[in-house]
C-alpha cells in the first residue's frame, strides 16, 4: 500500500475506534455492561431490535437479551423486544427463526413491512423513480423497518438497538435513517469477522456465524450477497480495519466508500 493509502488508512481505524488487538469474552463483557449501563442511565425499560437471520443482529440481540437479564438479576425493570420485520415472505426465514432460538429473547414482534411499503411505492411512482426502482424500494424497506421499531420503542419506553460495525460504517453500506437509525451502537468498532468471534463465543451456531452476510434489500435479487454489491470482500475489509496489508485495489475501494459516505457518519449539514 502506497504512504498515502497507509496514513488514510490510521485516520480511519482512529475515526472508527477499531482496537489493535482484540479478545472476545472482554468485549462481551464490556458490551453487555455498555448496554445495560445506558439501561441504568436513561431510565428506558426496553430495547428494541430488528432480527434478520444475519449474524449481526444474531449477536446483538444476544448482547441485549443478557443486558436486560442483567438489569433485571439487580431489581430493574427491562425487556427485550425482538421484531421480525419480513417484505411479505423472507426466502431465509428459517434462519431468522434459528437467530431468534439463538438469543432467545423476553419477547417477538413480527410486523410485515410489505403493505407500508407498497403503499409508500405507490405514492411516490409518479413523482420518478427512475430505472433503479428496485434499488429505492430496498432503502424504502429499511426505513420502514426503522419505522415500526421506533412506534414500539415509544411504546415501551425503549430504545431502538442498531448493528453498525466498523466494517459496516467505513463502507457507509447502510440505509440513512433506515437502518442507520437507532439510539446506540453495541456492536461498534467491531470488524465483520470480531462479530463473528463474539456470536460464535456466545453459543450461536456456526450456520448464524459463517452465514453470508446480505442486505437482503432488493426484491429481484434476494440475499444478494454484500461483497458483490461492496466490490470488496469482508476478509479484506477486516485487514485493512485491523491495520493489515492489503491490496491497493482494495484499499482504494474502501478509501472511496469511505471518502464518498462521510455525510452518514456526521450530523446533517448546519450552516
Ligand atoms: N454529500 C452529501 N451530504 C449530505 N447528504 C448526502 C450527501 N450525498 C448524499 N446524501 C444523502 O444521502 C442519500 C443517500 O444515502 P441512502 O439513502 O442511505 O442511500 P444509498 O447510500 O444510495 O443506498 C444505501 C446503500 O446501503 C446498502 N444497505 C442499505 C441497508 C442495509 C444494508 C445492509 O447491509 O444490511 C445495506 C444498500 O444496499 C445501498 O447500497 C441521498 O439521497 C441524500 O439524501
Ligand atoms: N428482514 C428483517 N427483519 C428484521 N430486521 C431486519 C431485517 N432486515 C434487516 N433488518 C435489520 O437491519 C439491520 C441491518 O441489516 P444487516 O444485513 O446489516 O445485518 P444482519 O442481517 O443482522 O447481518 P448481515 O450483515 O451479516 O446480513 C439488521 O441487523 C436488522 O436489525
Ligand atoms: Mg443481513
Amino acid at each position: 500500500m502506497s504512504d498515502e493509502r497507509r496514513y488514510l488508512q490510521e485516520l480511519i481505524i482512529a475515526e472508527l475506534g477499531v482496537p489493535a488487538s482484540f479478545d472476545a469474552d472482554t468485549e462481551i463483557e464490556r458490551r453487555i455492561e455498555f448496554l445495560a449501563d445506558q439501561l441504568r442511565r436513561s431510565r428506558a425499560t426496553a430495547y428494541v431490535l430488528g432480527i434478520s437471520g444475519g449474524v449481526d443482529s444474531g449477536t446483538a440481540g444476544r448482547l441485549c437479551q443478557l443486558a436486560v437479564e442483567r438489569v433485571r438479576a439487580e431489581g430493574g425493570q427491562a425487556t427485550f423486544v425482538a421484531m421480525r420485520l419480513p417484505y411479505g415472505v423472507q426466502v431465509d426465514e428459517a434462519d431468522a427463526q434459528r437467530s431468534l432460538d439463538f438469543i432467545k429473547p423476553d419477547e417477538t414482534l413480527v410486523v410485515d413491512v410489505k403493505p407500508a411499503t407498497d403503499a409508500m411505492v405507490e405514492s411516490v411512482r409518479h413523482a420518478g423513480l427512475g430505472d433503479r426502482e428496485d434499488f429505492h424500494v430496498g432503502n424504502i424497506k429499511a426505513r420502514q423497518r426503522m419505522i415500526s421499531q421506533y412506534v414500539v420503542a415509544g411504546a415501551r419506553g425503549g430504545l431502538v438497538v442498531g448493528t453498525d460495525h466498523a466494517a459496516e460504517a467505513v463502507m457507509g453500506f447502510y440505509t440513512k435513517y433506515g437502518d442507520g437509525a437507532c439510539d446506540l451502537t453495541p456492536l461498534s468498532g467491531l470488524t465483520k469477522r470480531r462479530v463473528r468471534a463474539i456470536g460464535s463465543r456466545l453459543g450461536a451456531s456456526d450456520e448464524l456465524t459463517g452465514k453470508v452476510p446480505t442486505a437482503d434489500l432488493e426484491t429481484n435479487t434476494p440475499g444478494l450477497p454484500d461483497e458483490v454489491a461492496l466490490g470488496v470482500t469482508y476478509e479484506e475489509i477486516d485487514d485493512f480495519l485491523e491495520g493489515r496489508e492489503v491490496s491497493e485495489q482494495a484499499a482504494a475501494t474502501i478509501i472511496a466508500a469511505h471518502r464518498r459516505t462521510a455525510h452518514k457518519r456526521a450530523m446533517p449539514l448546519a450552516v
